[in-house]
């Protein structure tokens, strides 16, 4: 596998009140362009490895080496973070005014993005008018309006309702799959053992903090995957195998 990310001995301890809380004691794998998962128990520094590779915040020692020096990078938090005082599309076209696009282009690519998540027409919507499921759209295309080599997410799925949230995955699924967007490489923190094997082609599972990898287990069921199947449940099992000790 032609490495995208390479994750090399990542060590972080945060320092809170004078005492030291050790949260990444070493971790080491690499991503492809693959879908990777990242799971692990809860408060284990997934979403602090997540952080580091983004660049938004720093390892006390190891480091992340991109084969493309100058990927971009799209972030999808857990809740949504627009901007209430913009419209929908302000909030998409942002971060490309950011990155030095006029107004007139980032608006253009910010409605291809918003019409690939079907939101075409709420463009002039603000943030409160929305329900949770198109806020997270609003995020997602806004993470994708960058056109990043790499897509970033952080438990993407777990504040929505369990309807929108399977859409949600299986939309999401599909865009990467069949290439409509720049993404190669999609790394998702998730508790979601389930969601986990359902979307990703691998898993990456954490021990309890400070976190090292436990297991790396591939998921080599052709998608759509049926949660019911006898290989989804064999690597069920074996999550929780690991989850569990
Ligand atoms: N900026 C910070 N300063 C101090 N402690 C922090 C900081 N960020 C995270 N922590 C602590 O580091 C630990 C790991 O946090 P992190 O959010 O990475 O875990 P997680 O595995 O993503 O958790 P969860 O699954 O509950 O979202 C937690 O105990 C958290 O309180």
């Amino acid at each position: 596998m032609q490495p995208i990310i390479s994750i090399r001995n990542v060590v972080k301890t945060f320092k809170e009140g004078g005492k030291a809380l050790p949260v990444l004691e070493g971790i080491t794998f690499d991503i492809g362009e693959e879908f990777v998962a990242i799971l692990g128990p809860s408060g284990c520094g997934k979403t602090t490895l997540l952080r580091i590779i983004a660049g938004l915040e720093k390892a006390d020692s190891g480091e992340i080496v991109f084969t493309h020096k100058d990927a971009q990078i799209g972030f999808v938090f857990q809740s949504p973070t627009l901007l209430p005082w913009m419209t929908v599309l302000e909030n998409v076209a942002l971060p490309l005014r950011v990155r030095g696009m006029s107004w007139k282009e980032a608006e253009e690519k910010a409605r291809k993005y918003l019409s690939l998540v079907g939101l075409q027409s709420f463009e002039n919507f603000y943030p409160r008018e929305l329900s949770g499921g198109m806020k997270q759209r609003v995020n997602i295309a806004r993470a994708l309006a960058i056109e990043p080599l790499i897509l970033l997410m952080d438990e993407p799925f777990s504040q929505l309702d369990p309807l929108t949230a399977e859409s949600l995955r299986s939309e999401v699924l599909d865009m990467w799959q069949w290439g409509v967007t720049s993404v190669r490489t999609i790394v998702m923190v998730t508790h979601n053992v389930d969601e986990a094997i359902f979307m990703a082609d691998r898993l990456v599972i954490f021990t309890a903090r400070p976190a090292k990898v436990a297991a790396i287990i591939p998921v080599e069921i052709p998608r759509p995957r049926d949660r019911r199947s006898p290989e989804f449940q064999k690597i069920e099992d074996k999550v929780y195998e690991y989850i569990s000790a």
